[in-house]
């Protein structure tokens, strides 16, 4: 028997709301331009509408839908995809079993199901799903949830445990164009990737949909194949020197703009100059350590950032919590593993964070990260000790981003970047910044202001984030009136903010070198 079935482009699959269109907006319209901006398969939903005005409504969508040879798919509703002749039906656990559609819809027809766990996923595959829709990866306006949502991590095991069985998956549920990169990278390993992702309410909610759709198609395009090459990389290509410049310089000034929240749960050594310096960029500090407020902030939050400096086992319990919601919620999470190797204690402690949850960037100093990485670093307390040369700096930024799937950035003398594919060198900085304590947790400060307004290219935030404060302790260690720490310590904050209203002055003073 041959079968017909048509080829789906799962990447950018619309799934409909129309109580989310915006005010005035027609649902065939509105269609039509996500359409041209690029979605790639279509899910009429309508959970509250009778079989004749549902009939009606699905051939007009498919009318448009044929017109840009996008396949229709109809959620639950197996009479109406009959009558309507749509590609295929989309089924949850509560709606007809999957055989049952099947025979009624036909070999030639595409059917998907909704699992939110190993056992779902794996009883969908053997009954002969066409593709997999998983989820709820986090919070979603456009459902109540009866069960936690799944994070990056859960997405990641689902797949895992379908390996081999080449059933096709995208994941649904509070997914939007920042935190797509995140989950399409972090979910997929050398041998299993999701092959796009299903959008409600970004989609249709948007007021510019043609644009939007587009926008978002690239960066799906961009991440799926990227997985699929299974190399993890978090954004834009390399560039030349002076184009990362230009970038850098139009990043700082949208920290102002948008003024995000930053969450921090950091060592109270540095509370009040991590605060300090968050405002001297124009972002909003939240110095907040409760489990209760944890929950709370992920929702509004810009970037958390978390420091292990002082180490106490009630705060490690909220920080791993803050980093498991704010990953839920898409934002991105930044680790400073202060002293990471230094004790017995931190030991187990970074190693436990680093087991329980996903970071966008680590950034440590040298001892910290060459100890990290298993490239020998040694540290004397916070502070690292003893030199290495530029290779193995490199190898241990490199070899830790790809162990952990994110950026990792060393600082000291000259610091250094990598996505486990990129690795850039950055010269900027004076060495009074080692005099003062905190410059390094300033540095995640900083690193956690960039990464909450550039939330594609995480490589670029943090190379944007180093140089700004590198470029400004010169500009403070310059000044007449800094005789030393002391003074140099409240300069640094001044120079900040200075260099935050006029970026401009980055372009003559950044050094920067890309090494890969
Ligand atoms: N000798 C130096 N010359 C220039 N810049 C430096 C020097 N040492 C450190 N820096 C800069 O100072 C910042 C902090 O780096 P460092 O490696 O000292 O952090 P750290 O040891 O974690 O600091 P702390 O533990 O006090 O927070 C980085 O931005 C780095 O580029
Ligand atoms: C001095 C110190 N001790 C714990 S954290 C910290 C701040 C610099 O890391």
């Amino acid at each position: 028997m041959t079968c017909n079935k048509p080829q789906v482009d799962y990447s950018l699959y619309l799934v409909t709301e129309r109580s989310l269109l915006p005010k005035g907006t027609n649902f065939l319209e509105h269609l039509e331009l996500c359409l041209k901006g690029g979605v790639t398969l279509v899910q009429l939903r309508e959970k509250n509408l009778d079989t004749r005005p549902f009939i009606e409504l699905a051939k007009q969508t498919k009318a448009i839908t044929d017109k840009y040879s996008i396949p229709l798919i109809i959620n639950d509703r197996v009479d109406v995809a009959l009558a309507v002749d749509a590609a295929g039906v989309h089924v949850g656990q509560d709606d007809m079993p999957l055989q049952q559609v099947r025979h009624f819809i036909g070999d030639n027809k595409i059917i998907g199901v909704s699992v939110n766990n190993v056992q779902e996923a794996a009883e969908a595959v053997n009954a002969g799903a066409d593709y997999l829709g998983i989820g709820a990866v986090w919070f979603t306006s456009t459902k109540t949830l009866t069960k936690k949502p799944l994070g990056v991590e859960g997405v990641q095991t689902i797949l895992q445990s379908i390996e081999g069985k080449n059933v096709p998956t995208v994941a649904i549920g509070g997914i939007n164009m920042q935190n797509t990169p995140q989950l399409i990278s972090k979910s997929s390993t050398s041998t299993v990737h999701l092959d796009g992702v299903a959008v409600v309410s970004a989609i249709m909610s948007s007021t510019e949909p043609e644009q939007f759709c587009k926008d978002f198609a690239n960066v799906v395009i961009q991440y799926v194949s990227k997985s699929e090459k299974s190399s993890f990389v978090t954004g834009g290509d390399q560039k030349d020197e002076n184009a990362l410049i230009d970038d850098i310089i139009k990043l700082v000034p949208l920290i102002r703009q948008k003024g995000p929240l930053v969450h921090h749960i950091t060592n109270n050594v540095v509370i009040n100059d991590n605060a300090n310096a968050t405002l001297a960029l124009g972002a909003s500090p939240i110095m907040a350590t409760h489990p209760e407020d944890v929950a709370d902030l992920a929702v509004v939050n810009g970037a958390m950032v978390l420091n292990m400096g002082t180490v106490d086992e009630t705060i490690t319990n909220a920080m791993v919590l803050a980093a498991q919601e704010n990953v839920r919620h898409g934002h991105p999470v930044i680790f400073d593993p202060v002293g990471a190797v230094a004790t017995n204690l931190r030991k187990k402690v970074s190693s436990r964070f680093l087991k329980e949850c996903e970071f966008t960037v680590i950034k440590g100093n040298s001892g910290e990260i060459l100890g990290l990485a298993g490239k020998g670093g040694q540290s004397r307390g916070v502070d690292s000790i003893g030199s290495h040369e530029e290779s193995i700096a490199a190898q241990a930024v490199k070899e830790l981003a790809l162990r952990h799937k994110c950026v990792v950035g060393m600082t000291g003398a000259t610091d250094y970047v990598s996505d486990g594919q990129r690795v850039i060198a950055l010269e900027n900085g004076h060495e009074l910044m080692a005099s003062i304590t905190g410059s390094g947790c300033m540095a995640t400060t900083v690193v956690g202001c960039f990464s909450a307004v550039e939330k594609t290219d995480f490589l670029l935030a943090t190379v944007a984030a180093l140089t700004t404060l590198n470029i400004a302790s010169e500009n403070a260690a310059n000044r007449p009136d800094v005789q030393g720490p002391g003074t140099f310590r409240s300069a640094l904050i001044d120079e900040l903010f200075k260099l935050s209203n006029a970026p401009e002055s980055i372009r003559n003073a950044a050094k920067i070198r890309w090494l890969n």
